[in-house]
C-alpha cells in the first residue's frame, strides 16, 4: 500500500528525510530487548520500557535530566529505555540517545520517525539496541527493507501498529516485536479498547507491547489479560519517575 500522510505527520516525515548523518563509531555491545522482556517476565515482573520524552505534539512537556532519569529507571528494574530523538515536535535529540545508551546497561530504543537507512546507521552508531518502525508512515516495501537493514546491525525493530490492517502488514513483514499504540497519531486520542482488541490477535510467538496512555498498575494487569508482554510508558514516568516501582 502507498502511504498517504497529512497534517503534522507529513511534516515530521519530511523532516526525517533531512536528518544529518552522525559521525560516531559504536563502542558498546547490542543488548536484545526481546531477551530482556522474556527474562523480566520469567521473574514475574512487568516489563516496562520507560520513555525519555521532553515534549510532544499533543502538548506534553517535562524537563528532566536524562542521566538521572535513566539511572533511576535502570535501578528500579525497567526492562529498557525508549529515547525520543525527533527534534522538531518532541524536542528530542541524538545527544540524549548517546548519553542514555552510555549510562545504562539495559536495552535502549531509538524512538523516532524512521524512514531512511541513515537514521538506522545513526541509531546503531549512537548506541541504540532497537529502533521504532511505524507502519502508518511506511510503505510495505519500505517496512520490509528497513526491518532487514536494522537486523543487519543486530537491532531488532519494534514495529508499531494501530489496527488489524496494520497488524497484517507487520506480520507479513516478519516483525518479531510489535507495539500497539493506543494513541491515534493524527487526533492524539487514546483508545485502550482498540489496543486490547488488536493485542489478542497478535500470535503469541511475537512479543506484544502496549504503548501509550498507561498510568496505573490496574491498566497493566488488564492489558496482560489480552496478551501484552511489555508496556511502553512515557508521560506518567516523566512526570513522576518513582511511580515505576509500583508499576513493575
Ligand atoms: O506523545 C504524544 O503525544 C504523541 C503524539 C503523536 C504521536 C506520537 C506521540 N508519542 C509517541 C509515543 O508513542 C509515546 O510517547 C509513547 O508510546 C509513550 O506514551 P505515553 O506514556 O502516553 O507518554
Amino acid at each position: 500500500m502507498v502511504r498517504f500522510l497529512t497534517g503534522w505527520l507529513k511534516d515530521v516525515v519530511n523532516n526525517a528525510y533531512s536528518r544529518p548523518y552522525v559521525h560516531k563509531i559504536r563502542d558498546k555491545p547490542v543488548f536484545s530487548l526481546i531477551d530482556a522482556i522474556r527474562k523480566v517476565k520469567e521473574e514475574n515482573k512487568n516489563p516496562i520500557i520507560a520513555e525519555y520524552k521532553r515534549a510532544s505534539p499533543s502538548g506534553f512537556s517535562a524537563d528532566r535530566d536524562p542521566i538521572e532519569y535513566a539511572k533511576e529507571m535502570e535501578r528500579s528494574g525497567a526492562v529498557g529505555i525508549s529515547v525520543l530523538t525527533e527534534d522538531k515536535f518532541f524536542s528530542g535529540s541524538y545527544d540524549y540517545l548517546f548519553i542514555i545508551s552510555h549510562t545504562v546497561k539495559i536495552p535502549v530504543l531509538m524512538k523516532d520517525f524512521v524512514v531512511t537507512e541513515r537514521q538506522i546507521d545513526n541509531a546503531y552508531n549512537l548506541g541504540a539496541d532497537s529502533i521504532l518502525l511505524i507502519v502508518r508512515i511506511l510503505t510495505e516495501r519500505e517496512l520490509e527493507s528497513l526491518i532487514l537493514y536494522a537486523r543487519s546491525y543486530r537491532l531488532e525493530p519494534l514495529v508499531e501498529i494501530f489496527d488489524e490492517n496494520e497488524l497484517e502488514i507487520a506480520l507479513n513483514a516478519g516483525a518479531k516485536i510489535i507495539g500497539v499504540n493506543s494513541r491515534d497519531l493524527l487526533t492524539f486520542t487514546i483508545d485502550q479498547e482498540r489496543v486490547k482488541r488488536v493485542l489478542r490477535k497478535i500470535p503469541s510467538n511475537v512479543i506484544r507491547v502496549a504503548e501509550s496512555g498507561i498510568t496505573s498498575k490496574e491498566q497493566i494487569e488488564e492489558l496482560k489479560k489480552y496478551g501484552a508482554d511489555a508496556f511502553l510508558i512515557g508521560s506518567s514516568l516523566m512526570k513522576e519517575p518513582s511511580k515505576i516501582k509500583e508499576l513493575i
